[in-house]
């Protein structure tokens, strides 16, 4: 099987030409499987958000190479960069980051406008995420008329609306409550089945890492543990991964 991300001995150093280097990532190793949904889990601090700004191609790393569908993304310049990000990827954030004077419609298809497609191509792509994402209903209102949970599946819609190969989500639940959590997480693990695209989140909460199929630990900057779902259910996953956190976090 294909790798669509593979990171090899990556390090990342903050304020490495100073007296107090800080070593944030080290000599990480990582592959994610065409079709995975990964978790990434640490204490605060670990560098789950540096790892996750590395492979989603914001934070250049000090040394190592990140290649995502087989291309080192660190060896392409700015516009190549931008270019490839827009095609490839899609991002879910914890802050949502919807343009508050855009309708909601307008929103999800920004990756599609700013890759100038035509304008039947944006409404069936947007139709089609919305229907996915049960969002028909919203289309024509704005950010600031949505619930919590509608605005993080906006967000959702919009990391899906141009098909891209792989989601980074950085906290993607961490604003909702447990309902809307379980619901997003229900829609991501769809994402993932349905339309075949991997997923690696970074995430503080068991629940939702327990929808991934595999769950890296980091600790002080580097890989310390990996816990497989398998073919156990969520539920059980999900007990496996708070025993694990009882004896990681002590
Ligand atoms: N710009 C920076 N300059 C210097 N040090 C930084 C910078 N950004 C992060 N760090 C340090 O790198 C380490 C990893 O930070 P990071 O934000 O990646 O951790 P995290 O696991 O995501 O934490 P949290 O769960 O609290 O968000 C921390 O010790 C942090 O203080």
């Amino acid at each position: 099987m294909k790798n669509i991300v593979n990171v090899k001995n990556l390090n990342l150093t903050y304020n490495a030409n100073s007296i107090k280097p800080y070593h944030a990532l080290k000599d990480i190793n990582l592959q994610v499987t065409e079709g995975d949904f990964v978790a990434i889990m640490g204490p605060s601090g670990s560098g789950k958000s540096s790892f996750l700004n590395v492979l989603a191609s914001l934070q250049a790393p000090s040394s190592g190479s990140v290649l995502i569908d087989e291309q080192n993304i660190w060896q392409l310049n700015a516009n190549q960069l931008a270019k490839f990000r827009g095609q490839k990827l899609g991002f879910i954030f914890q802050e949502y980051n919807l343009i508050e004077s855009l309708s909601v419609a307008d929103n999800i298809a920004l990756p599609l406008s700013l890759a100038k497609a035509k304008h039947t191509t944006i409404t069936d792509a947007v139709n089609q995420v919305a229907t996915l994402l049960h969002l028909k209903d919203q289309l024509k209102k704005f950010p600031n008329e949505l619930s919590g949970g509608q605005k993080q599946r906006v967000a959702a819609a919009r990391a899906l609306v141009h098909q891209p190969k792989l989601i980074f989500g950085d906290e993607p639940t961490g604003a909702l409550d447990s309902a809307n959590a379980r619901e997003m997480m229900n829609y991501l693990n769809k994402i993932n089945i349905e339309q075949h695209i991997s997923i690696l989140m970074v995430t503080h909460d068991a629940f939702s890492a327990s929808f991934a199929n595999k769950i890296h630990f980091l600790s002080d900057g580097q890989i310390v543990q990996t816990l497989e779902r398998s073919n156990q259910s969520r539920e059980t996953f999900y007990r496996a991964i708070l025993d694990f956190l009882g004896t990681f976090e002590e």
